[in-house]
């Protein structure tokens, strides 16, 4: 079943590292293998980028943003084939990946709008000439994606970093291979010069070949925190490179003071079940008041989850959740719960795994008395409570975390919330909403340990180009004064 699976220099090639396989996770069942791309195919792509970049780099901004859009009108095209192969190689319902399509489509008029806001070229006159803002692209960066949006994440990187005039190595999550073909066949056919964009396939291994090579000027990174500490320190001691990280996140949302408790409900399964809770951005814990408000949102929840629906990517009633990405993400968070229990967690809807696949049932769990809250990420439906009585000491708990990417307030006065506002560290800080969803025409990013100061979604452009000032004059002129102790 193994196959071409590698792009370098416009050319699909068979990888010459370990075969590896990409699961249908509802199933089990294998969909995708082909061959790993090893260190010399790597190498081979960067120098492919490298040779690209100069012809690239050197068209016109509108050049550039003609082919970009046609691959937008590639996706267009090919939105349901694309939204179908999402769904079947993450379990992601259609509903959901019919939005990241979208989403993907979408990227390209607001990745132009942000170019020429955040880098575009400012001229400004002087006496004798003119000064120049302009930006130029870095080179060849190397573009590392999730599993969780396989399409509008990557895409998040690779549209800005084109439309810069860099080119790329796309290493994409080993998890969704099929994903990542699928996207570079449709760029092939938007007519991208070879080795603009190069694909390589694999797991680790290619990952970290990529990730140390010398020849790249820049990695954007978005995955888990773990894995971004890891290429931090890999790039430490090279300030000369562009390295942006979107990482994880420990996301708080705080409940206080709704006058519609069945509206804070909602938003409390938008922000911690969807997505099978396989979003950076999801609430992870949540802070209800100790009184009887608090309890009868926690009631409703618990009502609420139980009824979530559970279901294939593709079932024509469709469900709210579809599978985890595999059956050891499951499997983690049947353990992440364990854990919780004991250390003095109560569950109050259990997490469920149906064995033999990567789906699992939504759990909610109290950890008000668990001692040693350990600040870790749980990557799927395991919704944490916290009882409070006291709001600011339910803030401080929700910062009482390393990472930084994601908060949210449910409540109707609005002292509170600015207050909230002025409080709550993260990089995403919602009212009365959902804390997932995030708009890409905003910038997109944390703080600690979610990320390095380097917001992607509208700001990608800014990671994507570095600024150029000249001040320049048609011919060579002396002063209209010398400086002192100057004699010509
Ligand atoms: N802040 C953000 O914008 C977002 C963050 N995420 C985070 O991503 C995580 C889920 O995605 P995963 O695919 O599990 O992330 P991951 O960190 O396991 O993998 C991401 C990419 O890094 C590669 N990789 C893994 N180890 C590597 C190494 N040692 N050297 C070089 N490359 C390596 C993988 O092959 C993959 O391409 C979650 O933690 C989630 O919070 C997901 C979506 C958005
Ligand atoms: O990158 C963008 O264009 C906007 C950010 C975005 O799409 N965020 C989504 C998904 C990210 C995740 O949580 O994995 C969201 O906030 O739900």
């Amino acid at each position: 079943m193994s196959h071409a699976a590698q792009f370098i220099n416009g050319q699909w090639l068979e990888g010459q590292g370990a075969l590896f396989s990409s699961l249908d996770p509802a199933k089990n069942s294998v969909i995708w293998q082909a061959n790993a791309a090893d260190a010399k195919q790597v190498d081979l792509a960067v120098n492919s980028a490298r040779e690209a970049y100069y012809v690239w780099a050197d068209l016109s901004f509108a050049e550039r943003l003609a082919v970009v859009k046609n691959f937008a009108l590639q996706l267009e095209a090919n939105k349901e084939q694309l939204a179908q192969t999402i769904g079947l190689e993450t379990g992601k319902p259609l509903w959901e990946t019919r939005t990241e399509v979208a989403a993907m489509i979408g990227k390209v008029a607001i990745s132009e709008k942000a170019y020429l806001e955040r880098t575009g070229t400012v001229e400004n006159p002087m006496p004798q000439g003119k000064a120049f803002i302009r930006h130029k692209a870095h080179g060849v960066v190397a573009i590392f994606g999730p599993y969780n949006f396989p399409g509008h994440l990557p895409n998040g990187h690779i549209i800005p970093a084109l439309l810069a005039g860099n080119a790329v190595v796309f290493k994409p999550s080993e998890l969704t291979p099929l994903v990542a073909e699928l996207t570079l066949k449709l760029w092939q056919q938007a007519g991208l010069p070879a080795g603009v964009i190069n694909l390589v396939q694999g797991e680790v291994e290619t990952g970290k070949a990529l990730a140390s090579h010398r020849g790249i000027d820049g990695l954007f990174f978005t995955g888990s925190s773990r894995t971004g500490h890891f290429i931090h320190q890999q790039f430490a001691g090279q300030p000369g490179k562009i390295l942006a990280l979107e990482m994880g996140g420990n996301n708080p949302l705080i409940v206080k003071d709704v006058a519609d408790t069945k509206a804070a409900v909602h938003d409390i399964i938008q922000s911690a079940f969807i997505s099978s809770g396989q979003r950076c951005t999801c609430a992870r814990k949540l802070f209800l008041s100790a009184d009887q408000q608090g309890d009868l949102i926690l009631a409703q929840l618990i009502k609420a989850t139980q009824a979530i629906k559970i279901g294939h990517f593709d079932d024509e009633d469709q469900p709210f959740m579809g599978s985890m990405i595999s059956e050891a993400a499951a499997l983690s968070m049947v353990a992440a719960q364990q854990q919780l229990v004991s250390l003095g967690g109560k569950i109050l809807v259990e997490l469920k795994h149906i064995a033999g696949t990567g789906f699992v049932t939504p759990g909610i769990i109290d950890c008000t008395d668990v001692k040693d809250f350990p600040d870790d990420e749980h990557f799927g439906p395991l919704l944490k409570v916290f009882r409070f009585t006291d709001f600011d000491a339910a803030i401080a708990l929700g910062n009482d975390t390393s990472f930084g990417l994601s908060a949210g307030l449910l409540s109707d006065n609005q002292a509170d919330y600015e207050h909230f506002l002025r409080r709550i560290r993260a990089g995403i800080v919602n009212w009365n909403r959902p804390i997932t969803g995030a708009s890409s025409a905003a910038p997109f990013g944390g703080i600690g340990a979610s990320g390095n100061h380097r917001a992607s979604a509208f700001y990608a452009a800014d990671y994507c180009a570095y600024p150029v000032a000249s001040v320049e004059l048609e011919q060579v002129s002396l002063p209209t004064s010398l400086s002192p102790g100057l004699v010509l």
